[in-house]
């Protein structure tokens, strides 16, 4: 890591001071400026004078010292070279929570003044010089309920697999910030990151008052998208809806090449309306006028709102069906569950019109004129794309962890985390289907058979493409016990009255069900910004687990029948001190003790470093047990899942 900071800050400061630059360090920042030098173009910004200076220091973090005129890019670089990147990068983050934490204790300051949120965004983008640039991008705009992130995706992994240079912004993340700026279908790297984000800081800081204060952090975030993308001249930018539409901080943007609307349904209601039709209409908040728009079959009030929408606003509204998965010519989609051919179909008509309207159309694919059959680059991207913790299968060792297929995780681990970030009733339907799919595999019961040779063979039946296949296995893996479990968090905002329900019966409808259940606080919090690298809270003596505890009455009583009432009184709410015993995974529900709070199929584990702990112990006591768990409810709980077993 060293190293390559050194190498780092010598081609930066070759880049500003005129010294000659290090090729090798080009390629890893990989800039193309229209004026033929290889540095960020946001070191050349002539505007960005800063009357303060940066001046890290370990004991004290950031502070700024007055300054007569410095280059704030050069305060930038002077802090990037006292502190090591990763406390560079901490102190970015620190930066960013606190825009959280501002606008957490309804800081008028923050959150108000005498302008609406467009117009702040309009004057933060004035300020950094971003507005006309921004007005340059050629952008695909995506709102809905579910499978925004998805959609992005699909169009980026396509339009770069079409030789674009795409920059992605989509939210929320999972492990790091960073996760959503991706360049060329890469998370933006640190060093980036932190000259972007010191250069917006610092120059909106410069520019703080009461009317204009610091933006909320996903206006932040949005306003980083932008600079970064412009700094970096990507060929196209692909930008995910935060939340809603009209009012939604990315609505800046007045003239994208094509909008996209996916799947609607309730959620976010407290903010978008308790009516379908409410919800759609702010989805279509993101219809600029004459600009052609998709969208996927909705509900007809959904339907009959987003037309109105497009209406008014003379948009050319097409409803895209799901992708046929023979379009595919045998490959898979790179993200599982049925409801991503909704989401692919969607990401290839935003494609096609984005490259017909940016004239690259005929040049590029004049020769694939048949309609029914798709571009070689487009079933590149549909079968490559990748976003982690939608339909997520890992397959964990306990000391090493690696990505597989799902046929390879399904047939060869003993420990494997399903997992999907659904937290809505809609989603959470399409993750119990796609999870009751992908756990199949593995419920089949062995069958003897002759082969060619005559020597009898096991033959395990598994489910590959949507079809059932046989394969030869080890007897080994047969006699495994596999125990399904959920281990589930959601945020207090989402109704789990919905959720757990939807959940268990969408699940029962296909013969899955779970042998137990775990309920978990997260680790992330919002008003935390965090990267993969960060600290793990240890402390869990304070955790307050009231909402997990109740989410597992809920649970005891849509599963097993168990009267609510009594168990309010009865079970012990000031917290768990430890992870179940063994026993527990064995028991069954004649073992309930509801009057002591104990519960033979459920348990609340006040933290996720300890569950996971205990789940891997589970499995190296007892060889012949197969664990899936399947990790649903909130984003955040993948995310942590995800940075816990990874480390
Ligand atoms: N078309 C769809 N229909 C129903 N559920 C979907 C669809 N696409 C994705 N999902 C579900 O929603 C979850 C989130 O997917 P994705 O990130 O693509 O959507 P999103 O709209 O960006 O969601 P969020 O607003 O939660 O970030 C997935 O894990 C999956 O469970």
């Amino acid at each position: 890591m060293f190293p390559a900071l050194i190498h780092t800050i010598t081609y930066l400061k070759g880049g500003i001071f005129g010294v000659p630059l290090f090729h090798k360090r080009e390629s890893q920042f990989s800039i193309r400026t229209p004026w033929g030098l290889s540095f960020p173009p946001a070191y050349v910004d002539t505007h960005s004078l800063s009357r303060r200076r940066k001046i890290y220091s370990q004991e004290k973090g950031f502070r700024y010292q007055s300054m007569e005129k410095p280059e704030s890019d050069v305060a930038i670089i002077d802090y990037l070279q006292d502190a090591p990147l990763s406390d560079s990068y901490e102190a970015a983050l620190e930066a960013l929570s606190s825009l959280v934490r501002q606008q957490k204790h309804g800081d008028q300051k923050t959150i108000g003044g005498k302008y609406g949120k467009l117009d702040r965004m309009r004057m933060y983008l004035k300020t950094l010089d971003l507005e006309e640039r921004v007005a340059g991008l050629k952008i695909i705009h995506v709102a809905g309920t579910k499978g925004k992130g998805s959609t992005c995706t699909f169009c980026e992994a396509i339009l770069r697999e079409s030789g674009f240079r795409t920059g992605l912004f989509t939210s929320p993340h999972l492990i790091d910030v960073r996760e959503r700026f991706r360049i060329n279908g890469v998370d933006i790297s640190e060093v980036k990151f932190l000259l972007y984000f010191w250069n917006c800081w610092n120059q909106l800081k410069e520019h703080e008052t009461e009317d204009l204060p610091m933006p909320p952090l996903f206006q932040f975030l949005t306003v980083l998208a932008f600079k970064i993308f412009v700094c970096e001249q990507v060929d196209v930018s692909i930008i995910e809806v935060g939340l809603g539409g009209r009012n939604d901080s990315t609505n800046v943007i007045e003239k994208p090449v094509v909008c996209g609307i996916t799947s609607l349904g309730m959620d976010h209601t407290e903010t978008l309306g308790n009516t379908i039709g409410q919800i759609a209409s702010h989805k279509a908040g993101v219809f600029k006028h004459q600009i052609p728009a998709f969208t996927v079959l909705q509900v007809s009030e959904a339907m009959d709102v987003l037309q109105e929408n497009a209406r008014e606003l003379m948009v050319p509204l097409k409803v895209v069906e799901p992708l046929d998965s023979k379009a595919l010519n045998g490959l898979k989609l790179s993200l599982s569950g049925d409801h991503q051919f909704s989401n692919a179909g969607l990401a290839v008509s935003l494609c096609k019109t984005w490259l017909q309207r940016t004239g690259n159309w005929e040049k590029l694919f004049q020769k694939d004129n048949r309609e029914a059959n798709l571009p070689e680059a487009f079933l590149r991207g549909l079968s490559t794309a990748h976003i982690s913790g939608r339909a997520q299968i890992v397959h964990d060792s306990s000391s090493s962890i690696s990505h597989v297929s799902p046929e390879v995780a399904e047939t060869s681990g003993d420990l494997i985390f399903y997992l999907d970030g659904a937290h809505s009733p809609e989603s959470i339907e399409a993750c119990a289907k796609w999870f009751s799919v992908a756990v199949k595999g593995n419920n089949q019961s062995p069958s003897l058979v002759l082969s060619s040779s005559h020597n009898i063979e096991n033959i395990n039946v598994v489910w590959k493409n949507g079809h059932v296949q046989h394969e030869k296995c080890n007897i080994q893996e047969f006699n495994k016990i596999s125990k399904k479990i959920l281990l589930f968090n959601c945020m207090e905002v989402r109704d789990p009255q919905i959720l757990l329900p939807r959940l268990v019966s969408t699940c029962a409808s296909s013969g899955t069900f779970f042998s137990k259940a775990i309920f978990v606080p997260s680790i992330s919090t919002y008003n935390k910004v965090t990267s993969g690298t960060s600290v793990v809270p240890s402390d869990i003596s304070s955790k307050d687990l009231s909402w997990q505890f109740s989410l597992q009455r809920l649970w005891e009583r849509i599963v097993h029948g168990i009267d609510t009432d009594l168990l309010e009184k009865s079970t012990k709410m000031d917290g768990a001190e430890t992870s179940p015993h063994r026993e527990f995974l064995y028991e069954d529900a004649s073992n309930c003790s509801p009057s002591n709070g104990y519960f033979a199929c459920s348990a609340v584990i006040p933290s996720l470093p300890l569950t996971i702990k205990w789940l891997r112990d589970c499995v190296r006591e007892n060889p012949s047990l197969r664990l899936q768990v399947l990790v649903t409810g909130s984003l955040h709980l993948v995310g942590d899942v995800l940075k816990v077993i990874r480390r």
